[in-house]
């Protein structure tokens, strides 16, 4: 950025380039890397594993251990970017925080990516500096504390290792005999290893959302609200706009604002929330695009991804055109495969309104997210059963 606050775009892959690097390349970062390459950036994917979906967009990519800090700025000082651009939470965040002081730019700023990596620093933000409604929630750090915080919260509650996402070594505790199980599967299933746990007390909402918000140039902007169903803590469907009553809907504004003007910064920011009536509580929050937010690649004129890329590099965003009843439903095969194959696509693409996104990856171990479908329809119910029927007609050999 120049003084000014206007982006000055190079050349790719020449000395002047505006140069853009992910720590992370799944499926949210492709979406992003293709809007930045419609702008002319230089971008450069980094993740843990080699043919990661938006290395394949890229102009380079690098295969780093990104929770290892000194690996992590070795690839940084390399390559210089000008905007450093995290896609998941299992990053060396504390070394983004010194980057940061060193001159480098984060997106949305060192400190969001730092609090939201772990669910203790944006839980005890939210909670007890902004004051906003959550469930109640202990922490722990071993089995005797695990124990103590159960006994407070009281059954039931839901378990999550405080680094994790996707619901990995998340379970839900509906009576005693499930305590110890949840306890192990948090051990084993976060995604940095073993250690501490946030204790929930369950939230029996009516639904829940996620309020896509946006911090640009020129303020704030909100997305129509969207409404998901997940299972085992990870996404299945998502649908946008999410019906709700003015109430809910302004308190959800209320909460998402309060969140990204404390955390700052330029890009999207996906604001998870529980309701119930008009009724409001703040979950969690993600410095970057959401999965359930892969809706808006029909949904609205800019998608989340379209919205970050610009958020990001400092351009206006006058208008949010949503498109009317749309939905996604995940493509989840189970099994293990170095060469996984789609065919079918002909059956899910057949009804008008409807598309597909294949992401790539290289691998499939145990249950992976390997595609999208999405559609449009005259009703929200509508869009819902043509984006499952299209995701449910993609053969997926394995
Ligand atoms: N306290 C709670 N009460 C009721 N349901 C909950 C609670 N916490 C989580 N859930 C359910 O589990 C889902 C996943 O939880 P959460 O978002 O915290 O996990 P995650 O691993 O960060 O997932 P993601 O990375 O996909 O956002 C929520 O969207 C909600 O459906
Ligand atoms: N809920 C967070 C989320 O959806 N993150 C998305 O999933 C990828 C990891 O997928 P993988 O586990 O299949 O490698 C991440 O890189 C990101 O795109
Ligand atoms: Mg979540």
């Amino acid at each position: 950025m120049t003084d000014n606050n206007t982006v000055r775009i190079g050349t790719p892959l020449k000395s002047n380039a505006f140069k853009v690097l992910f720590c992370g390349s799944g499926e949210l970062g492709k979406e992003v890397v293709i809007e930045l390459q419609r702008y002319g950036v230089e971008v450069i994917a980094v993740d843990r594993y080699a043919n990661a979906p938006a290395m394949q967009v890229a102009h380079r990519s690098h295969v780093v251990d990104m929770l290892d800090p000194a690996a992590l700025r070795s690839v940084i000082e390399q390559e210089k970017p000008n905007l450093i651009v995290p896609e998941i939470e299992a990053i060396a965040t504390p070394e983004l925080v010194k980057l940061e002081e060193e001159g480098y730019r984060v997106i949305p700023t060192a400190r969001a990516v730092n609090l939201t990596m772990n669910r203790e620093g944006i839980r005890r933000l939210a909670a007890e500096e902004l004051g906003l409604p959550t469930s109640p929630y202990r922490f722990a750090g071993n089995k005797e504390e695990y124990l103590a915080a159960v006994a407070e919260v009281g059954l039931p509650l839901v378990v999550k290792p405080v680094m994790s996402s996707s619901g990995k070594g998340q379970s839900t505790v509906k009576t005693e005999s499930d305590i110890e199980a949840a306890w192990e599967y948090a051990q084993s299933g976060g995604r940095a290893g073993k250690g501490r746990v946030i204790v929930e007390g369950f939230v029996d909402f009516d639904y829940e959302i996620t309020l896509l918000t946006v911090r640009h140039r020129d303020g704030v902007s909100f997305c129509e609200p969207i409404g998901h169903r997940q299972e085992d803590g990870d996404y299945r469907e998502s649908w946008q706009p999410q019906p709700m009553s003015a109430r809910a809907l302004e308190r959800s504004r209320e909460i998402a604002s309060a969140v990204v003007e404390d955390l700052g910064g330029y890009g999207i920011y996906g604001v998870e929330l529980f309701v119930k009536g008009d009724e409001v509580w703040f979950s969690e929050v993600s410095p970057r695009p959401h999965d359930t937010g892969l809706v808006t690649l029909v949904s609205q004129d800019l998608s989340e991804f379209a919205l970050h890329a610009r958020a990001i590099l400092g351009l206006p965003i006058p208008a949010i055109r949503q498109n009317g009843p749309s939905a996604s439903a995940v493509i989840l095969p189970e099994g293990e495969s170095g060469e996984v194959a789609y065919t079918d696509l002909q059956s899910a693409l057949t009804e008008p309104d409807t598309q597909l996104r294949l992401f790539g990856k290289p691998e499939l171990k145990g249950r992976r997210r390997m595609g999208v479908a999405l559609a449009r329809g005259e009703s929200i119910e509508e869009a819902r059963a043509k984006a499952r029927n299209a995701a449910a007609a993609v053969k997926v050999e394995i």
